[in-house]
């Protein structure tokens, strides 16, 4: 068995696997990391290793303690991954961002593949049909814009997100709404009609805290797959232990 750990910038989450069935998974704040991660082990006492990609403030020295449990792999670049990094700094790629290509790259061989992981950020990932990694964009995601609306003016309410009435908003609320929900849509819509008059033959991961939420709303048909990190983080633990 094997935990997942993937740390972003708003939340942790967890999936216990086994082969490549998530047998649990968990979602949590970063000051429960250590209770959490106690009691997963608890549990689920056969867990031999424990892999954990994290863009966070949180370091492996963190995970030092359960060392004494099961084996930690705290992902890196130093890590084997199954694309080539065309990125022009590939030293400072985010660390889910290359577990996510991984993902996409060992889950859909020999064709062009889009990530787009709406999250804190909305990031989006492109894996050529020859397993060169691209690049993509890292653009705010939908709390955030919320937030940035209401942190950087004196009068922009700090709003939950809700469905906009129209695009047409005819209050300070719905003109908010509007502009982030309906933004959030059609920017990433034109980012996929973009990909989509570039390359022919592709595929389109979507997933992140945000990914139900727009699946049903883009004009482009996608499934969402929330787990897709979680799952792409085990992928890429197996990869690294057949190929280190
Ligand atoms: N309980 C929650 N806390 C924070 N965001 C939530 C919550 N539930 C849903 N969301 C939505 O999820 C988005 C954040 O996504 P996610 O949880 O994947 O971010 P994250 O944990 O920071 O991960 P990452 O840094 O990898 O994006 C927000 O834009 C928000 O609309
Ligand atoms: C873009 C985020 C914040 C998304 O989680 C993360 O991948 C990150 O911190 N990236 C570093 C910059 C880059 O990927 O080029
Ligand atoms: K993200």
């Amino acid at each position: 068995m094997v935990l997942t750990v993937d740390v972003g910038n708003t939340r942790i989450k967890a999936a216990v696997f086994e082969g490549s069935t998530v047998l649990e998974s968990f979602v949590f704040e970063k000051k429960e990391l250590e209770k959490k991660i106690k009691k997963i082990l608890k549990k689920f006492q056969n867990c031999s290793d424990l892999v954990v990609a994290s863009v966070g403030t949180i370091e492996k020295q963190s995970f030092l303690a359960f060392e004494k449990q099961l084996k930690l792999h705290f992902l890196s670049h130093e890590d084997v991954f199954p694309f080539v990094n065309k990125y022009a700094t590939p030293k400072t790629l985010g660390i889910d961002r290359m577990v996510l290509a991984a993902g996409a790259t060992l889950q859909y061989p020999n064709q062009n593949r889009l990530v787009i992981d709406a999250g804190t950020c909305i990031t989006y990932d492109f894996i050529d049909e020859n397993d060169q990694y691209l690049g993509g964009a890292i653009a705010p995601g939908l709390r955030l814009r919320y937030e940035s609306l209401h942190n950087f003016t004196a009068r922009l309410p700090l709003l939950d997100l809700e469905e906009p009435q129209s695009y047409i908003g005819n209050t300070t609320a719905q003109a908010i709404h509007s502009g982030v929900v309906n933004g959030f849509v059609y920017e990433i819509d034109g980012f996929i009609d973009e990909y989509r008059a570039n390359f022919s033959n592709f595929i389109i991961i979507l997933t992140g805290g945000d990914a139900d939420f727009l699946a049903k709303r883009l004009k482009n048909t996608i499934f969402a797959n929330s787990n897709f990190l979680l799952e792409s983080l085990n992928q890429t633990f197996q990869y690294k232990i057949n190929n280190d």
